[in-house]
């Protein structure tokens, strides 16, 4: 499973000039997670900071129980093993093949045999499409081929953390979507925890199960996709629709007299050239193509909102409700291509140690009701958790049904452990 990466009170200047203060959010484990922001806003600085790249001047960033912003060099080099880093540029080596820039961390990192590490950057140059181009010269391709051949390098040590600065940058649309689409199946399949900086408002709509969005040197929001959707904070809806009316400027810190020119324009009628879209409705999350394994990270995501559900604003609760229900409809409807349900469909209901209790339908209270590998239904038609029944007894006892089975705090500690082990056919669901 990826690792969680906690970050706390984190601040970076570069002499006089501050970049972001208190920064304090947690990727959790094995989720993919974007950051936006406003041009200069330091959402590069920020992802050199979580490999040690940068120093911070206060705040920490935890990972794997290691503090990296005061360990010795020594740890901090085992610390970046876990990581793959697509930086915006590629950044491979003109001079080499793309094969040689794929092998480089297998070579620098491991004592793997040639044979070996042909094995591996050939199956990575295959997982990103790149196939017959591995002798070329990063001068010799696109601008899109030679991301993918940074993502094929970002992931040959199996990373367990991948930061992504503008994986879509330089990159046509449907370009765009394919390596998007490639996250996620890559998520399916290495669990990893993932980091995607990006300006692509559809990326943010359609990949990351939690965004973030920093501006005037603060993290504005981090917390569950559908949170920042649905904001109404004015900074994030002028950025989401990409209007130039709005506290984001052309330089970071707008002028007053500009804003309030602005304001009389958008008063007049007269258009500051954003998007209509209404991006509170939410839009299902790209899952994984068939024939990926299962998103785990998906199912402990739904978990932890759950959990913490009752904590966020009303618009953010009722579009979760909904984004959870169209989840399961769908699942109904094409089974083969659910994350939850195949993991459900995984597990065995008469299992002591292991077994669900149900989804819920949505607002509505429209229930769907999936099934064990043995056709079995789940028995409690009334609870939204999947949970060992040791665990989750008190809250099953005390979930009601329909749209007031989200309203109460449920404790999903070890929530989905289980039902991941079971998924994976791993033995023993003690947690
Ligand atoms: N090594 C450095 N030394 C001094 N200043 C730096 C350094 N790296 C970045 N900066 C400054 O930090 C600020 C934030 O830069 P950064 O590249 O992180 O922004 P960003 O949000 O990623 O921007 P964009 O979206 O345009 O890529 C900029 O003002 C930049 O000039």
């Amino acid at each position: 499973m990826g690792v969680e990466v906690t970050v706390e009170g984190l601040t970076k200047s570069f002499g006089s000039q501050n970049i972001w203060r208190d920064v304090s959010l947690t990727l959790p484990a094995g989720e993919v997670n974007a950051l936006l922001g406003p041009s200069g806003t330091g959402k590069s600085v920020f992802l050199k900071t979580l490999i040690g790249l940068l120093h911070p001047e206060q705040g920490s960033v935890i990972i794997d129980g290691t503090d990296i912003t005061q360990c010795s060099a020594k740890e901090l080099y085992e610390i970046r093993k876990l990581f793959g880093v697509l930086f915006q540029d590629g950044a491979l080596f003109g001079s080499m093949s793309l094969y040689d820039n794929i092998a480089f961390p297998l070579r620098e990192h491991t004592k793997k045999k040639e044979d070996e590490v042909r094995r591996i950057v050939m199956e990575k140059v295959e997982l990103v499409g790149l196939a017959g181009a591995e002798g070329k010269l990063p001068g010799e391709i696109s601008g899109g081929m030679r991301k993918r051949a940074g993502l094929a390098r970002a992931l040959v040590l199996d990373p367990q953390i991948i930061l992504c600065d503008e994986p879509d940058s330089g990159l046509d649309p449907v370009r765009t979507a394919y390596i998007s689409q490639l996250l996620i199946d890559i998520n399916a399949e290495i669990d990893a925890t993932i980091l995607i900086v990006t300006h692509n408002i559809n990326i943010a709509r359609t990949i990351p199960d939690n965004i973030g969005m920093l501006f005037r040197k603060e993290l504005v929001m981090f917390g569950p996709r559908e949170q920042l959707l649905t904001s109404e904070q004015p900074v994030v809806k002028q950025f989401l629709s990409g209007d130039r009316f709005g506290p984001i400027g052309m330089s970071e810190e707008k002028d007053e007299s500009v804003a309030a020119a602005e304001a009389a324009m958008q008063a007049a009628g007269i258009s500051g050239g954003g998007t209509a879209d209404d991006f509170s409705e939410i839009i299902p999350q790209v899952q994984p193509n068939p024939g990926m394994p299962v998103r785990k990270a998906a199912i402990r995501h739904r978990a932890n909102v759950l959990g913490m559900l009752h904590t966020l604003p009303e618009n953010a609760q009722h579009a979760i409700r909904n984004s959870i229900a169209e989840e399961d409809r769908r699942a109904a409807e094409s089974p083969e291509t659910s994350t939850t349900l195949v993991a459900l469909s995984q597990t065995d209901f008469n299992d002591p140690n292991a077994r669900f209790t149900g989804l819920p339908g949505g607002p509505e209270g429209v229930y769907v009701a999936p099934t064990d590998v043995h056709g079995n239904t789940a028995a409690s038609a009334q609870t939204d958790v999947v949970a060992r029944p040791d665990m989750a007894k008190t809250a099953v006892a005390q979930q009601p049904a329909g749209d007031d089975a989200f309203t109460q705090p449920i404790d999903t500690s070890a929530i989905e452990t289980a039902i991941i082990d079971k998924s994976n056919g791993q033995g023993s669901n003690q947690a």
